[in-house]
């Protein structure tokens, strides 16, 4: 259901060579024998999820649902990217569904929090907190707000309108949830948070916006299939983690993941967690960037054209659209548009994608990968989700760096602290 397309010859040739090594990680991967091997619940979770977790949550969602305008989901990285970008790619951009879903304890923003914090006061509101760690300042800080504003307005029911998504057993926000008598789901220890989308993490916020969870389990379960074999002729996570390692060898330091659809702006910053905090450690690794285009074509349009080569794209095609439009015919054609009288839009955007690709290919020297996913619904975001987890992994692994943990991202924490007089 993904399928990987590439011109250039040089990448067709030499993926082979890497047939042995990828052979020899798939294998220590399913067997939970790689490098960071704690973290590798999420290779057998579309066979081993808890199926009465499960039920549960969208039981939770439906409740939520009844209850609430607003449904304020207050968690950063792991536990805020993976729902966002769902919800945008199925639902689209004004989806004009209640519950409105809306995001905080992803910033030390006063500004932004203050915002929210405003634009909730008169509404019914519901709240989804989540933290693996449950230790996360900019959730911590901004749920002691939720908190405060949610007792102070709903008094002894306030806990009904709760929900605690973290640790079994550790971290703050667990003690708090027992204390108070919130419900909770879990973080299964061996999945990572920028794995986690697929557990209740992503979830239940996903179900409250109203989508079919159980298409999104499909979906993963159905790539899980796919991706089954090794073997680089058939599995395109594994030739797509070669191409980068191989383009990378070549001096392409930056992957630019590209979208033709606005709705899937939030996967790229899911994308870019995954492989940023997979992959930058030990001096290495392939920055991830991202662009929408043609938006962006405007403005770094002409940096990839004619700027530093340092870049390779990624394009991620949407094959069917989500909704089109035909484009109307005009007597006057004042505007001289009228040459694209009962054309699709959507058949515009892919001209544009298929005239853009030859000039950065062609023109500019920029190398291509084509990902092509058959339409934004939930189910082809779960194969999504678990194709580049797949990815992921292989293309780290190569590297022989553990793509499970991110040591680097407590260093700002420890001054931050310093500087907070935490002790
Ligand atoms: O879910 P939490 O424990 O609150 O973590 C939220 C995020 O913060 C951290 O600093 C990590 O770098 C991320 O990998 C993680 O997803």
């Amino acid at each position: 259901m993904i399928k990987l397309e590439t011109k250039h010859a040089f990448l067709k040739e030499n993926v082979k060579d890497y047939q042995e090594s990828v052979d020899r990680l798939h294998q220590q991967l399913m067997n939970k024998e790689c490098l960071g091997n704690d973290y590798v619940g999420w290779v057998e979770w579309p066979n081993t999820y808890d199926q009465e977790e499960f039920a549960r949550i969208k039981q939770t969602a439906a409740r939520m649902r009844e209850m609430c305008d607003v449904f304020v989901v207050c968690g950063i990285g792991g536990s805020y990217l993976g729902a966002r970008a769902a919800i945008e790619m199925i639902n689209g951009l004004y989806a004009n569904k209640k519950p409105e879903i809306i995001f905080i304890g992803n910033t030390f923003s006063s500004t932004y929090i203050a915002q929210v914090m405003e634009y909730i006061k008169d509404k019914e509101v519901c709240v989804n907190v989540i933290s693996k760690s449950g230790t996360t300042t900019e959730t911590s800080l901004a749920f002691r707000l939720l908190k405060q504003f949610m007792d102070e307005k709903y008094k002894e029911q306030a806990k009904e309108r709760i929900v605690a998504t973290t640790d079994k057993a550790r971290g703050v926000l667990k003690a708090v949830a027992d204390q108070e008598g919130y419900e909770t789901f879990v973080i299964p220890d061996d999945i990572g948070g920028r794995y986690s989308v697929i557990t209740p993490v992503g979830l239940l916020p996903i179900a409250v916006a109203g989508i079919d969870i159980d298409a999104i389990m499909s979906g993963l379960k159905k790539a899980y299939e796919d991706l089954a074999d090794s073997d680089l002729d058939h599995n395109a996570a594994y030739a797509y983690a070669v191409c980068r390692r191989i383009l990378q060898n070549q001096g392409y330091d930056v992957e630019m993941l590209v979208s033709y659809e606005l709705q899937m702006s939030m996967i790229a910053e899911w994308w870019k967690q995954l492989f940023g905090e997979s992959e930058g450690k030990e001096g290495k690794g392939i920055l991830p960037d991202s662009a929408t285009f043609s938006t962006d074509l405007h403005s770094l349009g002409q940096f990839v054209q004619e700027g530093k080569k340092v870049l390779f794209e990624t394009i991620l095609m949407i094959d069917r659209p989500t909704q089109d439009i035909t484009f109307p015919s005009d007597a006057q054609n004042l505007d001289q548009m009228n040459y694209l009288s009962g054309k699709s839009v959507d058949w515009v955007n892919k001209m544009a994608a298929q005239g853009t690709l030859e000039a950065h290919v062609n023109t500019g020297g920029v190398p291509n990968l084509i990902l092509t996913l058959k339409d934004m619904s939930a189910e082809s975001f779960g194969y999504m989700c678990y194709f580049f987890f797949r990815a992921c992994a292989m293309t780290v692994l190569l590297l022989d760096v553990n793509p499970f943990n991110q040591p680097g991202v407590e260093v700002y924490k420890k001054n931050m602290f310093r500087l907070l007089g935490k002790n």
